[in-house]
């Protein structure tokens, strides 16, 4: 077993919510001890400009981690025993193409759901894997990656076809922040709570919300109906989502249950299940990756400079369930806590009606060696349809991007619920292949090849 304290490489040290996450790592010194934080980003110049910010968050609480700033990969992962990753390949300019492509063809423009989800998919399953070798290549034989680069289901499902035996946990924090919000509308904190969850990732469903044993459900699908997942102060709930699009995002759950009352939706249903009422809300000129180049990315950065300039860092990132959940997965798998948590996990019967090997979303008591997955029974017919288009989608995806195949990609976004006939499909697949031009050279030969004169 790995021993404390320990040496942690944050993958995409660029990151935005890097911050908010070594933030985290702070205040839980004592449940989680760190020798030393690595940054590791290919950007070297964004990850040096959040990098004096980090530093800072570190040295209010300890002079004594170890703080090392590289894009050299040995030097990130040489011993280390865990990772963190959360890359954004592509960065926000390819967000935006992932986003405004599908619009100009009156499909749901988003960040992991539909067209832009896939294209999202078929650029970062090729680097998810790279990073995989480069850590087993230099880090600690038992060191766990615990993964947030999106697209997660579709990462998660390249990473079980190309490296099975990887050591990697792929996590979301929306059910977190969905408990997070049924805590502030139960007024419980949210670890007081043990759901029964099932589904893909971002395609998931809570059936069961028991507080002391007792199931809340019937309390919080009442509140819902009037509400949606928010408390009547938004902003209460969650600072960082006082964003007018996060609080449609969660008030949406209504309308899903309002038609379907007997399970809680996970908020990105809405994008699958009412996809027009998305579009129509939606701006093709300014995306959500607009708001957040315009929101939390100048905001940090324009701290950054600040602190830099004056020595005083202004208070700029957020520290949410983001940073509290992996953060508390970590500390499972360090020390065998067996805590239960909704991570990512391979299916192997825990869904009974689903396929075996299908990348599943349930919770699972966080062991040393990995994630033992919870049984959920088989799902009602409703929802193992939905799952299970979902889920060739994104196989398909998968297979594209290993196969180099337009034929596949062309059936992945077909069969995606937010894409309506195969003609759209092929007209945002075509644009999206043009756009990810440095990103996707296999598609890209076959796509050359087969393109019609
Ligand atoms: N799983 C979840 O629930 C969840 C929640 C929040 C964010 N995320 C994901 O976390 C990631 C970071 O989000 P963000 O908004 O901070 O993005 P960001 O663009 O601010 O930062 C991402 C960083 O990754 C770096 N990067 C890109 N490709 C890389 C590679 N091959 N190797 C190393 N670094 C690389 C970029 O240079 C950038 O600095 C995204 O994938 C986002 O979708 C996931
Ligand atoms: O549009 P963004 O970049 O602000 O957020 C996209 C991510 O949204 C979810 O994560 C949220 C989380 O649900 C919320 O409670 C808080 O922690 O902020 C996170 C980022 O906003 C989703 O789970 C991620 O997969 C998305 O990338
Ligand atoms: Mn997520």
């Amino acid at each position: 077993m790995i021993k404390p304290p320990f040496i942690l490489s944050i993958a995409g040290g660029g990151s935005t919510y890097t911050p908010g996450i070594v933030k985290s790592l702070m205040v839980r010194l004592e449940d989680f001890p760190l020798a030393e934080i690595r940054l590791y980003d290919i950007d070297e110049a964004r990850q040096n400009t959040i990098a004096p910010v980090v530093e800072k968050v570190i040295r209010d609480h300890s002079q004594s981690i170890k703080f090392t700033v590289t894009s050299d990969a040995e030097t990130a992962f040489r011993g280390a025993h865990f990772v963190f990753a959360q890359m954004r390949v592509g960065q926000y300019k390819m967000r935006e193409q992932d986003e405004k492509i599908p619009l100009r063809h009156g499909v749901v423009g988003q960040e992991t759901c539909g067209p832009g989800g896939l294209a999202y998919g078929l650029r970062t399953i090729l680097p998810m894997v790279e990073l995989i070798d480069l850590v087993e290549r230099y880090a600690d034989k038992s060191a766990w990656i615990v993964n947030y680069s999106n697209p997660a289901a579709i990462v998660a499902e390249g990473v079980r076809r190309l490296r099975p035996n990887a050591r990697v946990l792929n996590i979301c924090d929306m059910p977190v922040a969905a408990m997070r919000n049924m805590g502030a509308i139960l007024g419980v904190d949210r670890h007081k709570l043990e759901v029964d969850y099932f589904g893909l990732n971002h395609f998931g469903w809570f059936t069961k919300v028991r507080v002391d044993g007792e199931d809340r459900l019937p309390e919080l699908r009442e509140h819902v109906a009037r509400f949606g997942l928010l408390t009547e102060d938004a902003a209460q709930t969650d600072p960082q989502h006082s964003d007018p699009s996060w609080v449609k995002t969660w008030r949406n759950i209504k309308p899903i249950m309002d038609h379907f009352p007997e399970f809680l939706p996970n908020p990105y249903l809405q994008y699958y299940l009412m996809p027009n009422d998305i579009v129509a809300h939606q701006n093709a000129d300014y995306t959500r990756a607009n708001e957040v180049m315009d929101g939390r990315e100048k905001k940090l950065f324009a701290a950054a400079a600040e602190y830099q300039r004056t020595g005083i860092l202004p208070d700029a990132f957020h520290v949410g369930v983001h940073g509290a959940f992996i953060v508390d997965v970590a500390c499972s798998l360090a020390f065998d806590l067996r805590q239960r948590h909704l991570v990512i996990v391979e299916n192997k019967g825990a869904i009974a009606n689903l396929p075996y090997d299908a990348m599943v979303e349930v919770p699972a008591y966080i062991t040393s060696e990995g994630p033992e997955p919870v049984r959920m029974g088989a799902v009602p017919l409703f929802h193992q349809t939905l799952l299970m288009q979902q889920l060739a989608s994104e196989q398909l995806l998968v297979e594209a991007t290993i196969e180099g195949s337009y034929e596949k990609a062309l059936q992945a976004f077909t069969l995606n619920r937010t894409v309506p006939t195969m003609q759209h499909a092929k007209a945002i697949l075509d644009e999206m292949i043009e756009a990810n031009r440095d990103y996707w050279p296999a598609l890209q030969k076959a796509w050359e090849n087969g393109k019609p004169a």
